[in-house]
């Protein structure tokens, strides 16, 4: 009988240091302490250059999905079919979770060896300094105990919105695979030759506190998501800026009900560097909370990905299954690609 390994499980051979675990109490520091103090950098490109916008509706819809990924790594998605009240419901469930006192929370905190709960980027080792930043990751079926931690009376709600968010976000994932895959000339057969059986997928609630020094401050460092694609609802605030090649870093302007789709390291793969996996960082912002969940999606955890070589072409990376990748990631996020390379 053949076994599978779960995200989680993948996750949790990786173990993290305690101290790279712990957020700070935010509402308790009103300076920036050192630990959270980045050097001065003033590297954002201001022009009118945006993110596409695309309408999911639009006939062309695959042409123009295939495209954004191939020139940006990056669009924004309206008339996507979720409804802009669970859109609200699962950001206000977000914004109870990350408004309750520092100690309440840590009850909740992952464990240096665990995948799920509430804690710091899990990328925090690979900088010198802090970010102005607390999650909470979601994966399978933790979300009840984590809550109960929380809550421990009243958590039905949390979960029930949070699960619905997660099936309705897989459905539009499913949908955008396919979409992009008609991109690429993938016949329906050659997608089922990579039988990948369901996925596994994960969610991160993001929350970057109001910051008495933003501009020495970082919301979430430089980094590229482990995904296929990652599925993101911000709320108002601006903060998400992406980096462009031969362009620089740009900001995303948040558009009221959009979601931002951007590629992930394993379409990186899959397509063959086609799509760049787009790099990304979060500002913060003086005044304001901001507010963000990120959904990853992934093919199962023990599948294979095998980057689709075009006629003329020759595969840029070798095979990689989904929970190698990730173990890669986890030695040096930025080595983990040069690692494949053929
Ligand atoms: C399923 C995922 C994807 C993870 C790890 C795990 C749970 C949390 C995700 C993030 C969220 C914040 C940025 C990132 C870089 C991080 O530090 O944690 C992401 C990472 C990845 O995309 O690699
Ligand atoms: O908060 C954001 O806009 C981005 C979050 C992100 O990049 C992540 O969770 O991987
Ligand atoms: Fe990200």
């Amino acid at each position: 009988m053949s076994t599978t390994t779960t995200l989680s499980e993948a996750y949790r051979e990786h173990p993290l240091h305690p101290h790279h675990i712990i957020p700070i109490d935010f509402n308790s520091v009103c300076s920036l302490p050192e630990s959270h103090k980045w050097p001065k950098s003033d590297d954002l490109y201001d022009n009118k250059i945006s993110v596409p916008v695309i309408d999911l509706r639009d006939p062309r819809v695959a042409q123009l999905i295939g495209r954004a990924c191939e020139k940006w790594g990056v669009f924004q998605l309206i008339y996507h079919g979720i409804p802009l009240n669970l859109l609200k419901d699962a950001e206000s469930e977000a914004r109870r979770l990350f408004s309750l006192p520092s100690r309440q929370k840590l009850k909740a905190l992952r464990a240096p060896a665990g995948a799920t709960g509430y804690g710091i980027a899990r990328i925090t080792p690979f900088f010198d300094k802090y970010m102005w930043h607390e999650g909470f990751t979601i994966m399978g079926t933790s979300i009840h105990d984590h809550a109960k931690q929380l809550w421990p009376h009243n958590h039905a709600k949390f979960c029930d919105v949070m699960e619905t968010y997660q099936k309705k976000m897989n459905i539009l994932a499913d949908q955008l695979t396919q979409l992009i895959f008609k991109s690429l000339d993938i016949s329906e057969e050659q997608a089922e030759e990579m039988n990948w059986v369901g996925s596994s997928s994960a969610l991160q609630l993001n929350s970057y506190p109001s910051c008495p020094e933003p501009n020495r401050a970082v919301g979430l460092a430089p980094h590229t998501d482990t995904s296929l694609i990652t599925i993101l609802h911000e709320n108002s605030i601006a903060g998400l800026q992406i980096f462009k090649q031969e362009v620089g870093w740009v900001s995303v302007k948040p558009v009221d009900g959009a979601l931002v789709v951007n590629v992930g390291d394993l379409f990186h793969i899959l397509s063959n560097a086609r799509f760049p996996n787009v790099l990304h960082r979060v500002s913060v912002n003086q005044k304001r909370q901001r507010l963000s969940l990120a959904y990853f999606y992934n093919p199962p955890t023990d599948s294979t990905v095998v980057p689709i070589v075009k006629s003329g072409q020759v595969a840029r990376y070798r095979p990689v299954t989904v929970k190698e990748f990730i173990s890669l990631k986890a030695k040096s996020p930025e080595k983990a690609l040069s690692c494949i390379k053929t």
